[in-house]
């Protein structure tokens, strides 16, 4: 049995990653982008990931999400052990319980809101139950846009509905990369209204990645990484003092951090 402490351990954890290490390379010209990290997210509850640029916050998400294989360790997501999984039962784990939003929308173009927001569910080979997509596009309020195709509509609203898409197979959890990094301040504030209303009125769980401490100060909780180590967390904190602490990391180098120093943000 592993008993190394995991922070944040709790009874009710979507994710518990134990010990989890991530290497690239060989033996000559070895990267450790995560070293041993143990770390819990509760059900429903919003956790934001920071750390300078290449502290290993895109390879914890993908490590926890199914999408990449840790070197070592352990991740259970939902009560299921991921290491070990084959490809196919990895797909269909991901497709299953796990919703995805990206930076870039990755919204199909061809195809319309509603045909989007359904693709995860006709992937796995099921029908949308009825109303279910109107549901989950009126929850982000575009529910009178479901025949527009993605080019029609703004970031904001095209990000909206790659929300709607990852709630509709009623995740165990939602992953964001960057959620908001390609969208302007105004409309950034409404998609992390948006992630925190389906955590604390939903239920849902949501773990993001992101460079802007405006963005993380909307989690319940931000966790720290360096050189692929966790080495903090804050609870409610707000904007200022996570860009304080991302200071003492030297994450300033970042220019988007640097820009909310700058008071660009
Ligand atoms: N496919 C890969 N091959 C080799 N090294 C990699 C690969 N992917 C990531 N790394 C290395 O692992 C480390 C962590 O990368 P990761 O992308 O997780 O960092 P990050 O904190 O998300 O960075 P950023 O904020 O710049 O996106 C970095 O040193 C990176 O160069």
């Amino acid at each position: 049995m592993n008993t190394a402490p995991v922070r944040g351990a709790g009874t009710d954890d979507v994710v518990r990653m134990t010990k989890v290490l991530r290497t690239y390379g060989n033996d000559r010209n070895r990267v450790v982008a995560l070293d041993e990290v143990s770390i819990s997210f509760p059900r429903g509850t919003f956790t934001a990931v920071m750390g300078p640029s290449g502290s290993g916050k895109t390879t914890l998400l993908q490590c926890a999400a199914g999408l990449d294989r840790p070197t070592g360790g352990s991740v259970l997501l939902d009560g299921q052990e991921l290491t070990g999984l084959d490809e196919k039962d990895l797909t269909r784990l991901r497709r299953e319980r796990i919703g995805f939003v990206f930076q870039a929308f990755n919204l199909l173009p061809a195809l319309d809101v509603a045909e989007n927001v359904a693709l995860p569910l006709r992937l796995a080979g099921r029908k949308p139950e009825r109303g279910a997509v109107d549901a989950v596009l009126d929850r982000v309020g575009l529910g009178d846009r479901k025949s527009h195709h993605p080019g029609e509509l703004s970031g904001g609203q095209q990000q909206r509905v790659a929300i709607a898409r990852a709630l509709i197979t009623k995740p165990a959890v939602i992953f964001g990369d960057e959620p908001t990094g390609a969208l302007d301040t105004r409309t950034a504030l409404e998609v992390l209204w948006l992630l925190r209303e389906t955590v604390h009125q939903g239920g849902q769980t949501a773990i993001i990645v992101t460079h802007d401490p405006v963005a993380a100060s909307h989690a319940d909780r931000v966790v720290f990484l360096a050189d692929g180590q966790i080495v903090d967390e804050v609870y409610g904190a707000s904007a200022d003092r996570i860009a304080e602490r991302m200071t003492h990391l030297g994450a300033w180098g970042d220019r988007r951090t640097a820009g909310y120093a700058e008071g660009a943000v």
